[in-house]
């Protein structure tokens, strides 16, 4: 068996007994596409660098973990700041590339490289002083990988150890879409002259990713949940907020979009990074969530509501996300109130 078969074969032997859906996501790490397009999202893998650079005093001479390591970025920086020994997991096969990056970078000695899912490894160390991971997904916690990190800070963080980073806050705001939701959501209605509304379903129920432009935003942002990663438990991330929305101009509401922002507040000047459309394109865009009304409001109404999140029962890397609206005017034709199900997968 030559190298590269024998490597596929042992990450497929490491994957036996794992269910269906764990196998499709750590595999959708194996190809370099998906850690070229995280590398070159300058917004964030440079966040990290210089959280990590600019507090070489937190990082000399501590052990580092590294969770969920990909291609070995995040444990090649703190090297570099100065760690005294880098433990890297990821259970995906990227790893081995990881292998080869960081021998050709010289750092073999300084880096322990384990393939295996986080909860199961055995690491040389038994504790850690600092954990550095990338576990955002969209809408912030589309893939749950931060209960991994959570297991990892529960099990190895010594009292007092440093997380980077170690805030993360998420926001709502409403925007006028009315051309886009009709191409994407209104085009189901009459498809060559037939109703396809069973797709439309479908459509209004996925959450879309994408790009927002800061002049749709008709109203204010609302941060709906701050996660302080020192005491957030995994319970906590099924949760569900009030917000509510003022509107900045008399416009059109088809839409809510929610993006997050994180920060790095062990550093010696806070390092912080936003996914909203106010700030510099990152590869988490925005999630958008059209609702089956249009809603007419004018300056100054407000237009309140819940949102939900929940890992789903099935898969617990999707998730069941419900929107409840209500928008209270006096004049009866504007009043509008409602309840939209969203499931991310
Ligand atoms: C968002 S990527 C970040 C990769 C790298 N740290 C970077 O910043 O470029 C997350 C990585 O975590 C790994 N991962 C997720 N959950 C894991 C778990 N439970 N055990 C081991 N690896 C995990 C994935 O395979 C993936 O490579």
């Amino acid at each position: 068996m030559d190298q590269q078969s024998a490597q596929i074969s042992s990450s497929a032997d490491r994957m036996v007994g794992m269910d269906h859906a764990e196998v499709r996501y750590f595999t959708s790490y194996d190809h370099h596409g998906i850690h070229e397009e995280m590398l070159k999202d300058d917004v964030r893998t440079r966040s990290y660098r210089d959280a990590i650079y600019q507090n070489r005093h937190i990082f000399k001479d501590k052990v580092v973990l590294d969770v969920g390591c990909g291609t070995g970025i995040l444990s090649m920086f703190a090297v570099r700041a100065g760690a005294k020994h880098v433990i890297g997991v990821d259970m995906s096969s990227i790893i081995e590339k990881a292998r080869e990056i960081v021998e050709v970078n010289g750092m073999t000695s300084k880096i322990t490289l384990l393939q295996g899912k986080m909860e199961e490894v055995v690491l040389p160390f038994p504790k850690v002083d600092i954990i550095i991971s990338e576990w955002m997904g969209y809408f912030l916690l589309y893939e749950s990988m931060l209960d991994t990190v959570l297991y990892a800070r529960d099990r190895y963080l010594v009292p007092g150890g440093k997380i980077f980073p170690d805030k993360a806050t998420m926001y709502v705001a409403a925007i006028e879409d009315g051309e886009y939701k009709e191409e994407k959501i209104g085009f189901w209605d009459n498809v060559y002259g037939f109703n396809y509304s069973p797709m439309k379903e479908i459509a209004l129920t996925e959450p879309l990713v994408d790009t927002v432009e800061l002049k749709a935003l008709v109203t204010d942002p609302y941060a709906i949940i701050s996660l302080d990663l020192y005491t957030v438990t995994s319970a906590d991330l099924s949760f569900k907020v009030p917000y509510s929305l003022t509107a900045k101009r008399s416009d059109f509401i088809h839409a809510l979009i929610s993006w997050f922002d994180i920060e790095f507040t062990a550093c010696h000047k806070p390092i912080t990074f936003s996914t909203g459309p106010h700030a510099k394109y990152t590869h988490w865009k925005q999630t958008v969530f059209y609702l089956r009304d249009v809603l007419t409001v004018e300056e100054g109404e407000v237009v309140h509501g819940y949102l939900e999140n929940k890992p789903n029962d099935k898969n617990k890397r999707d998730l069941d996300i419900t929107i409840s609206y209500k928008f209270e005017t006096e004049d009866p034709v504007r009043y509008a109130e409602g309840s939209c199900f969203y499931r991310m997968c």
